[in-house]
């Protein structure tokens, strides 16, 4: 059975004390809430990873995210944070591949192809994000677009390493802007992706990985997106900085 998942991508936001709040009351509301087929992810700013562990220590559901890795495992790389550093303080997941790095950081498919590899490398599973622009849903073949980003940067791996990531379509006109994709549009993407999925390793090892949606995700959407066949959580911006929010699309999973 493929793990529900409720990620919180809080992106470049909360100083210090936010961070403290806003995990404290996830924790306490969220506590009745999660079952043992249910994992809640937090993917706060790298420089709040440890701090965020220990209050998450007594909530078993709970893990961190880093919202980045480097493909390079050491070296005279400024401002660049290892693989191996994030497995050193027990991080178990990290964002691979969101647009925002895309875009911002011209972060291209074979260069998160090596993310992946050295993540799988230290015991961290790849949050794999993909997902296409507006221009290209309205005039490109869309489908085609994210499963070459799948292929390109995962198809390398064995059946026993797609075991350990986690997929995320984010349709990047659906980011920030409020407009979710609708539960039949990102269906139709997710069955779109698992079927490349099976054809490339099996129906079998296709039904146990888990891929989430992202893009403006709240909790009036979610029930409705989650309970589509192949939506198995979500990965949640915006809404993930508000602990009550958060909590409902929690419930939602
Ligand atoms: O990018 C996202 C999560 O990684 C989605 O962000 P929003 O939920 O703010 O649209």
């Amino acid at each position: 059975m493929r793990k529900k998942i409720v990620a919180g991508n809080w992106k470049m936001n909360k100083v210090l004390d936010e961070a403290i709040a806003l995990t404290s009351e996830l924790v306490n509301m969220a506590h009745d809430e999660v079952t043992n087929d249910a994992e809640i992810i937090l993917c706060p700013p790298a420089i709040y990873l440890s701090t965020i562990q220990k209050y998450i220590e007594n909530a078993p559901h709970f893990s961190v995210a880093a919202q980045n890795v480097s493909d390079k495992l050491s070296g005279a790389f400024t401002g660049e944070i290892a693989a191996p550093m994030l497995q050193s303080i027990g991080v178990k997941y990290v964002l691979v591949g969101h647009s925002e790095r895309r875009q911002y950081f011209g972060e291209t498919n074979a260069l998160l192809a090596e993310k992946v590899n050295v993540s799988l490398a230290h015991g961290i599973s790849p949050i794999f994000c993909c997902g296409e622009s507006l221009d290209q849903r309205q005039n490109e073949d869309y489908i085609g677009f994210v499963k070459n980003q799948i292929s390109e940067s995962l198809f390398h791996l064995s059946a026993e390493q797609i075991l350990s990531v986690i997929i995320a379509y984010e349709p990047i006109w659906a980011i920030g802007t409020g407009l979710t994709a609708t539960s039949e549009q990102a269906q139709e993407m997710h069955a779109a992706l698992r079927g490349h999925l099976a054809g490339k390793y099996g129906e079998e090892v296709a039904n146990e990985i888990s891929i989430l949606y992202g893009g403006s995700v709240t909790a009036a959407s979610a029930p409705e997106l989650f309970s589509a066949p192949d939506i198995d959580g979500g990965l949640v911006g915006g809404a993930s900085l508000k602990s009550r929010e958060f909590t409902n699309i929690i419930k939602a999973r």
